[in-house]
């Protein structure tokens, strides 16, 4: 047996960040099995005291978060139409009663129940798996160069900070007095590394580019400076004078309730405009001009083209959470139309745990004289997490299922997040870990927002024990105590790696990440491997053990059939009965609803975006017949491989691209071939490139000319323009026209 080897979390306490391991602690990994040990002895423990009762049935976590929400809180809304339909989790304990039944003959309640079947597979549960150090090959690299310093080098920094006073405290900050009590009610004493070189940064005016670990704290980071300056602001005439842009309607909330945490003992007014939540009160909010609006892109954009008096005009403080996917090309379309209408004279804050570096994502925000502040690198991982891998065998692909399953119900039994690729394996694994006996929870753009919530909710107060969730929950969602991210296949970048296991190991505290690794995925692998900072580890789990669950999970495949088959009948109930009451409606009001709402683009527009944007031209009736037919277990894990491939070659590719996503019409292909030559001769003699010249130039009309951009009509117009001139025979059109929507409210 090798030396143990030593894991320790450097500086962390110096933060006044609260751990679960005394940094001084050295946490001894061996190689052998005696974490398997940990796991194995948690769990038997789990199990009994569920059977003597130490659990209280009606304890719940306390979540902190005890502030009133306002009238438009999310938390009014309810999932329609489900009266009569039994839930998933009833259907899934139904079928589990009647198979115990077949099997024993009696059952009593609930937790005998997965009791019952626990005992069955203790032989199983303590033959231990295997953990060994990974081995690290480096290889050198060519030239030396690092790719992602020859990528920033293009990027015209005014300054770059990575280094900041470790000693400086918020009181140093000058931060006002309601801002410290509200810092003290959330137990706040002393700044994260990111806090203390971007606070002072911010509160000076400065545009930031900013990146830091996950769960270093980058949200207070932006909001702290963000309410100080508010707390000056004129009182005359309220209106918005800070938009907080995020990717996901999950982190809106959550920056919504950390922001009204800051800001509890100040008369700041905070929004959220999040998709999925009520639409009707938050109009009724924006109209009364709040200081702060937290929204997801489409949303906003359409309260800025429905709500009457609501405008961007008065924005003074823009910020990117999760600055490189707000940029990326899913979003690129909306926030040109965002970026458009907001004022142009203001602060631009970005930030993101992998931030973009690269020149034609950071102009379409148009920073002016913009400080970088690195406090990590863009690829880095918590110090807390350890990370292991799972070699997946060739020809064992079908495997995957039965090791999420076996890593779930005999190590990583509670706060464990599985991602998952695809949301239809998502919710297969809701079905199968369910009959399984795990008390688990999906949480996926298939959902209604209500159910989105409740997930979350649930997971949050420990009463879902595995949360399975696709990349929706991958980006910024702060959930405590998360123990252990489960990947099921590997993510489809290094980015989207970072992120998800992100999950976990959040403010100083140790986490783990298992992630599931094929022979198709080792290229991710190897870059895991190459950054990492600390020794990763492989997982072996016992062959017997996971024979064990792929013949348990093929013996339930017919009741997993029959579930689907019965939610799919509900699904196209519930759509019938929501039309007939609809009809009713109708008839009682005796008019038709008549609240059209627009939007920027035309319905054949965001149709070619919709397109544009999807992984590959697939037939989706097609792939909706192979679905239904019988697929085997490689067949399912084939579909989500092949998803992450399709992901990682677009990125590929858009690393790649060399155009830039700019913020003003490329007018470059209609203009005159004289004023080209000036302008070529101009750079040359400046001796920088184009996208430098714009970064760094910070005259007025160029910054007027960055910050307003040109309409969705005048970029549409330039790029048939584009491909007119390259011969492709299109005339750009008139304006599009507004695209009618006939939205439900
Ligand atoms: N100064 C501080 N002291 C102690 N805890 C803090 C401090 N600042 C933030 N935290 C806590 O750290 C956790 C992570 O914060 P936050 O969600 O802002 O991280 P993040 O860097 O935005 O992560 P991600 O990159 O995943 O979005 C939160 O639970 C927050 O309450």
């Amino acid at each position: 047996m090798a030396a143990p080897i030593t894991l320790s979390t450097p500086m962390l306490g110096d933060f006044g960040l609260i751990k679960t391991i005394e940094e001084t602690d050295n946490v001894q990994l061996s190689e052998d099995s005696s974490d398997s040990t940990d796991e194995m002895v948690s769990k038997k423990k789990k199990k009994e005291m569920r059977k003597i009762g130490l659990f209280n049935s009606s304890f719940k976590f306390d979540t902190g978060d005890t502030l009133p929400l306002p009238k438009s809180s999310y938390l009014n809304l309810k999932p329609k139409g489900m009266s009569n339909i039994s839930s998933l989790d009833d259907k899934i304990s139904k079928v589990r009663k009647e198979r115990l039944k077949k099997g024993s003959g009696k059952v009593e309640d609930e937790e005998d129940m997965s009791l019952e079947e626990d005992e069955t597979s203790d032989e199983e549960d303590m033959k231990m798996d295997t953990v060994r150090n990974k081995d690290k090959k480096r290889k050198k690299r060519k030239g030396g160069g690092d790719d992602q310093d020859e990528e920033a080098a293009k990027v015209h920094f005014s300054e770059s900070v990575d280094t900041y006073d470790d000693k400086i405290g918020f009181q140093d900050m000058n931060l006002s007095r309601p801002l410290l009590k509200g810092l003290s009610s959330m137990d706040f004493v002393k700044p994260t590394p990111i806090q203390a070189a971007c606070i002072p940064i911010a509160l000076m005016g400065r545009d930031i580019c900013a990146c830091a670990v996950t769960g270093s704290g980058k949200t207070v980071a932006f909001m702290l400076p963000i309410l100080e300056r508010l707390l000056y602001r004129p009182r005359a005439t309220a209106s918005t004078r800070v938009l907080i842009l995020v990717p996901t309607r999950e982190l809106a909330v959550q920056v919504h309730t950390v922001a009204r945490k800051l800001a509890q003992h100040s008369n700041i007014d905070i929004c959220l405009a999040a998709g999925g939540l009520d639409i009707k009160s938050q109009e009724a909010m924006l109209r009364l001009g709040p200081d702060i609006v937290i929204a997801t892109p489409g949303r906003l954009i359409d309260h800025l083209h429905n709500s009457v008096s609501f405008t961007l005009n008065n924005i003074e403080i823009l910020v990117l959470d999760e600055a490189d996917r707000m940029l990326d090309e899913y979003f690129a379309e909306q926030m040109n139309e965002i970026i458009r209408m907001c004022a142009r004279q203001r602060q631009t804050m970005l930030f993101s745990a992998t931030m973009t570096e690269t020149v034609q994502e950071l102009v379409a925000v148009s920073l002016k004289d913009p400080v970088k502040v690195f406090v990590n690198q863009s690829t880095e991982v918590a110090l807390g997490l350890r990370q292991e891998f799972v070699r997946i065998r060739p020809n064992r692909e079908g495997d995957r299922e039965a090791i999420v399953a076996a890593l779930v119900s005999r190590n990583f039994c509670d706060r464990c997040i599985v991602f998952i690729q695809t949301k239809v394996q998502a919710h297969r694994m809701h079905i199968l870990l369910g009959l399984l006996g795990i008390n688990v929870g999906e949480l996926h753009g298939n959902l209604s927002q209500a159910q989105r919530l409740d997930t979350l909710k649930r997971f949050k107060e420990g009463l879902i024990d595995v949360m399975l969730a696709t990349d929706l929950a991958s980006r910024g969602l702060d959930i405590e105590g998360v123990k252990t991210v489960i990947n099921f296949t590997m993510p489809s970048t290094i980015k989207h790696y970072i992120h998800r296991v992100g999950r976990t190991a959040r403010a100083g505290k140790s986490g783990r990440s298992v992630t599931l690794v094929g022979e198709k995925e080792r290229k991710v692998l190897k870059e895991i491997v190459k950054e990492a900072k600390t020794p990763l580890k492989t997982r072996v789990i016992p062959l017997d053990v996971i024979n064990k669950f792929r013949t348990r999970i093929t013996d339930l495949e017919d009741d997993i059939k029959a579930i689907q088959a019965q939610q799919r009948e509900e699904s196209h109930l519930r759509s019938v009965e929501n039309k007939m009451q609809k009809a009713q409606n109708m008839l009682e009001t005796k008019e038709e609803d008549t609240t059209h709402r627009t939007w920027f683009q035309s319905f054949k527009e965001r149709k070619v975006e919709k397109a544009k944007l999807r992984l590959a031209d697939r037939d989706q009736k097609e792939d909706k017949k192979k679905t239904r037919k019988k697929l085997t277990a490689e067949d399912r894990v084939n579909f989500e491989l092949t998803k992450a491939q399709l992901l990682s070659i677009r990125a590929a590719k858009k690393s790649l691209k060399a155009k830039p996503l700019s913020a003003f019409a490329d007018h470059s292909d209609i203009d005159s071939s004289k004023s080209k030559k000036k302008k070529n001769k101009k750079r040359k003699q400046s001796g920088k490139s184009g996208f430098e010249e714009e970064l760094a130039d910070i005259g007025s009309s160029a910054v007027k000319k960055f910050r307003s951009g040109p309409s969705y009509k005048e970029r549409q117009e330039a790029a048939g323009a584009n491909k007119k001139s390259k011969g492709g025979g299109l005339k750009p059109k008139g304006g599009p026209k507004p695209f009618r929507r006939n939205k439900k409210r």
